[in-house]
């Protein structure tokens, strides 16, 4: 089989151009299911870069503020990109062949896109079928307006786990744990348009090059470090957060935890953000209320940690195991550094489970 250190090899060789995203995912993924899920990432870029000009526009778009309708989903305020983002992801991925389901954080409930869903109802006999595709299309969208970076985060997962011999449950088939994922990845708009994916192969980053137009593979084999010195969380929370979740902060501030270093502290409020630096600078990022979603953030996040060599946790287990019984559940999160994770759930008490909500 191909596999990504061959992949990696290529990138690697010197004046060698530079992998593109299919080519790469075509390379390294699976070999069973590799032309698929370098079918379905394309798709998904094509909606990320349309998603990317957006956001880059938006001022200039008049698409800043408040959505005028307000839709359903997870219950947040929606903003205008919140709904454009929804749009893309759902038209662009509801044309691939492949997508039989889409679950957004947006929508109330799970759609089946009826050329996907037919094709796997009919494969479902032969163990074949069609894919799930969980997202949330613009993730920290509070800080649009600001033009601070945000992102878009996606899992995938096979409908055969849930599809019956001739009817598929579109809500069924998105409600699958983290263990199941078969891909997942984030986009990032920032400074540089960033995809960073795994199909279980190792997590590998790709930057939007303007000048083609193509991710083309910057960040091969992302590994995080053992151990970090920055921790991102929404600190002026501090004084409403259970006593072990205070201890360890209180510790690694002072360079009294197990590292004997000083921590700084950075946080965007932006998860894909505060994630990706996470995962190349080491550290933890937390956000330990009941407020990020398990199925279309949470889980896709964590599995790229651990792909990257790195802990995702609710806090008290490991958040892939979790089984979803909610499209829109919440849960404290947790990721980051080996080290630095296994020390903070050393402190046990680290959910912030009473219930309080902030209006900023
Ligand atoms: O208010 P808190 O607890 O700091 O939460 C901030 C988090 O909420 C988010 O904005 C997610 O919420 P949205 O999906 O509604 O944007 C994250 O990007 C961020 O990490």
């Amino acid at each position: 089989m191909y596999c990504a250190a061959t992949a990696q090899e290529a990138q690697n060789t010197p004046g060698a151009a530079p992998l593109d995203l299919t080519g790469f995912v075509a390379a390294s993924a699976p070999a069973d299911s590799a032309q698929s899920l370098a079918l379905l990432l394309s798709s998904v870029a094509v909606a990320v870069k349309q998603i990317a000009g957006k956001v880059s526009r938006a001022g200039l778009e008049g698409l800043f503020g408040v959505a005028e309708q307000q839709g359903g989903g997870s219950g947040d305020t929606q903003k205008k990109l919140d709904v454009v983002a929804n749009d893309i992801m759902k038209a662009v991925l509801s044309a691939n062949p492949q997508v039989a389901v889409l679950a957004s954080e947006e929508d109330d409930e799970a759609m089946l896109c009826s050329r996907g869903a037919a094709a796997a109802a009919a494969a479902a006999g032969a163990g074949g079928g069609g894919c799930v595709v969980v997202f949330d299309p613009l993730d920290g969208s509070r800080n649009i307006d600001a033009a601070i970076p945000t992102g878009t985060i996606f899992g995938v997962y096979k409908t055969s786990a849930a599809a019956g011999s001739d009817k598929l449950d579109a809500t069924a088939a998105a409600l699958q744990p983290g263990t199941e994922l078969v891909a997942a990845g984030y986009a990032l708009y920032s400074s540089a348009t960033m995809l960073v994916i795994s199909t279980g192969q190792g997590t590998h980053g790709f930057t939007l090059d303007p000048l083609c137009g193509e991710f083309l593979l910057t960040h091969p084999n992302i590994k995080i470090p053992q151990r970090g010195q920055i921790y991102s969380v929404n600190d002026a929370r501090f004084h409403d957060w259970p006593k072990g979740l205070q201890a360890y902060i209180e510790a690694i501030r002072q360079g009294k935890g197990q590292n004997p270093k000083q921590y700084s502290a950075r946080y965007i409020c932006s998860l894909v953000g505060d994630f990706h630096r996470t995962l190349l600078y080491g550290g933890v990022c937390m956000n330990p209320r009941c407020h990020l979603r398990l199925v279309y953030e949470a889980n896709p996040l964590a599995l790229l940690c651990e792909q990257a060599g790195g802990i995702a946790s609710d806090g008290k287990q490991r958040l892939r195991d979790i089984k979803p019984a909610q499209l829109h559940q919440r849960l404290p999160l947790f990721m980051g550094s080996p080290d630095d994770m296994t020390e903070l759930m050393s402190y046990d008490d680290v959910q912030q489970l009473d219930g309080k909500t902030y209006t900023v």
